[in-house]
């Protein structure tokens, strides 16, 4: 199974998840170190294992020292090992995740697998890991008007003004890979961000919602492009593909200040 490059990539947001619950349900701590602990058990789990089944792969992981060896590498995992942090640390909290994508040099540089792993939804009847290799299924949307997902701590204030415009609904959440798997299980209809963000926040949402054949794109329409010398991947767009014009349409105009 872990020849699938979408299949590890699954198994290893899977367990890093079960990590991270462990830590949030056994170690006494909070708040900051709770935070601290999370990030830094994930992502240890996440390069031993990457180091294990792909040793000859580049990483660039939120967490880790970035070696730049990646810029010359035809295969590098993108790896946020806990996006969410804040609300991680806020049990019993379920907005946040693990996000695992493979970035390959092929065709000028493209994601090629991903998973996001949403450890703290685990019950029978809810899937918790989306990934390339079972691209999900969006079902139709069942909301008269759009939603749209925007943080808790600190929602960009353009995207009230475009969900004015949109005649749409703000639906708070933490973690951008949340937000964005929001889209892809009908509890939101679009993510759109912009302020400031990293390629490990976007990189593995992006492949799954992708795949999953939802719009994805930068504020302005062009691609979003990966394991860039300068990993700083500031606006994203994850919709609906029928949204994405009247999205577009709404920044060209007023910008997102
Ligand atoms: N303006 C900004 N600058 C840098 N990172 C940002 C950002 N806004 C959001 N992010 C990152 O995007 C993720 C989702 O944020 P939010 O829940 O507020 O939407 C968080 O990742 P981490 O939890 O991995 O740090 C957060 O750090
Ligand atoms: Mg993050």
């Amino acid at each position: 199974m872990l020849a699938s490059d979408h299949l590890l990539a699954a198994w290893l947001a899977e367990t890093a998840g079960r990590r991270l619950l462990e830590v949030r349900a056994t170690s006494g701590l909070e708040g900051k170190e709770l935070k601290d602990a999370g990030d830094l058990a994930a992502h240890e789990l996440l390069m031993e294992l990457v180091a294990e089944y792909r040793p000859e792969d580049g990483v660039l992981s939120e967490e880790g020292k970035d070696s730049k060896e990646r810029l010359t590498q035809d295969r590098v995992w993108i790896i946020d090992p806990l996006d969410g942090t804040r609300e991680f640390s806020e049990p019993p909290r379920d907005d946040w995740a693990v996000h695992v994508a493979l970035w390959a040099s092929s065709n000028g540089g493209e994601l090629i697998a991903g998973a996001v792993a949403q450890p703290a939804l685990a019950d029978a009847s809810v899937q918790s890991t989306f990934h390339t290799g079972a691209a999900p299924v969006v079902p139709p949307s069942t909301s008269p008007r759009p939603r749209i997902a925007v943080s808790r701590s600190r929602p960009p204030a353009f995207v009230e003004a475009l969900a004015e415009e949109l005649g749409a609904e703000l639906v708070p959440m933490g973690s951008a890979g949340v937000k964005m798997m929001s889209v892809v299980r009908d509890i939101s209809d679009a993510y759109v961000h912009a302020g400031g963000q990293y390629e490990w926040d976007s990189a593995a949402p992006v492949a799954v919602a992708a795949a999953a054949g939802l719009f994805t794109s930068r504020i302005d329409g062009s691609p979003l492009r990966y394991n860039q010398d300068d990993v700083y991947l500031p606006d994203v767009i994850v919709c609906r593909p029928e949204l994405s014009e009247q999205i577009l349409s709404f920044i060209k105009r007023h910008g997102v200040e």
